[in-house]
């Protein structure tokens, strides 16, 4: 087993209101190599969030087994960074500010760290610019920027692109593939577009509702660079789309209470 390996045993995750319990994960099993990078898709309401929610140690109300390089995740910490869907910046603080955070850019070793990361995201000449003066991409890549500051193992990521239009979108795409090339850091995605899971993840998760649980985990067997357009990514589609059919089949049989 690597550094940094995650490893979930035995997961499961009961939310109780006043009026139900709902079983948010069932039975979770996963391990993550360090350096992985996993898309995870599924219906709404499967858990996708609650799995990143207690991998990112923001919620530690469970039972099971969530492992990071062989300690318990008990809490957030600084080897666990997540992106939420929208970049949550502080409006006040420049681009540079907004990632350096509580770290003081009067460092020069911070004031260097965060030039190099303004140049991985590919924000050069915006290190003064505020929030309102960038697009969504743009604001997504400074919060990227900023997780990555903290040099965390694991990076997870809740519907990151879901907001941007299909241009940015694909270009933010290749953005984050290169900084994983680059920083190795594993990454654990979640996404609603299968088209996204299959250019993106080495391993596709499908989730499965009523109770969360992992249905299936599909290697994409595909080198970097992808192409969209080329046979094998069309077939590796097909492939995650079949078993993702056979999910919202079930789904919706039971949804529709048949
Ligand atoms: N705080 C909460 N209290 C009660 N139930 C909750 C709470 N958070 C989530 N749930 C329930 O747990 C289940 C899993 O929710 P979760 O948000 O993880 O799903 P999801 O797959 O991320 O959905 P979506 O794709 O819509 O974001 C759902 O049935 C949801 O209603």
């Amino acid at each position: 087993m690597s550094k940094n390996t995650l490893v979930i045993e035995n997961l499961n995750k009961v939310f109780t209101t006043p009026n139900e319990q709902v079983i948010a994960l069932k039975n979770v099993e996963l391990t993550v190599e360090q350096g992985e990078f996993l898309t995870v898709i599924g219906p709404s309401g499967c858990g996708k969030s609650t799995l990143l929610k207690i991998i990112a140690g923001l919620d530690v109300d469970y039972t099971g087994k969530v492992e990071l390089d062989n300690k318990a995740i008990y809490g957030p910490s600084l080897q666990k960074g997540f992106i939420f869907q929208e970049p949550r910046l502080f409006p006040w603080l420049t681009v540079e500010k907004n990632i350096a955070g509580d770290r003081s850019l009067k460092d020069p070793t911070i004031k260097q760290q965060v030039a190099e990361l303004i140049k991985l995201v590919k924000l050069e000449g915006f290190e003064k610019a505020y929030p309102r003066e960038l697009s969504g991409g743009m604001a997504q890549r400074v919060s990227i920027a900023r997780a990555l500051l903290r040099n965390p193992a694991i990076l997870l990521l809740d519907e990151p692109f879901g907001a941007l239009d299909a241009f940015t979108r694909s270009h933010m795409q290749e953005v984050l593939l290169n900084i994983w090339q680059t920083n190795k850091t594993t990454m654990i995605f979640v996404t609603h577009d299968l088209d996204e899971a299959v250019f993106l993840g080495q391993r596709v998760i499908i989730m499965n509702p009523r109770p969360g649980h992992i249905k299936s985990i599909l290697p994409i067997d595909l080198s970097f660079p992808r192409k969209r357009s080329s046979l094998g990514f069309q077939e590796m589609r097909r492939a995650v789309l079949n078993e993702f059919e056979k999910v919202e089949e079930e789904t919706y049989t039971i949804g529709a209470g048949i």
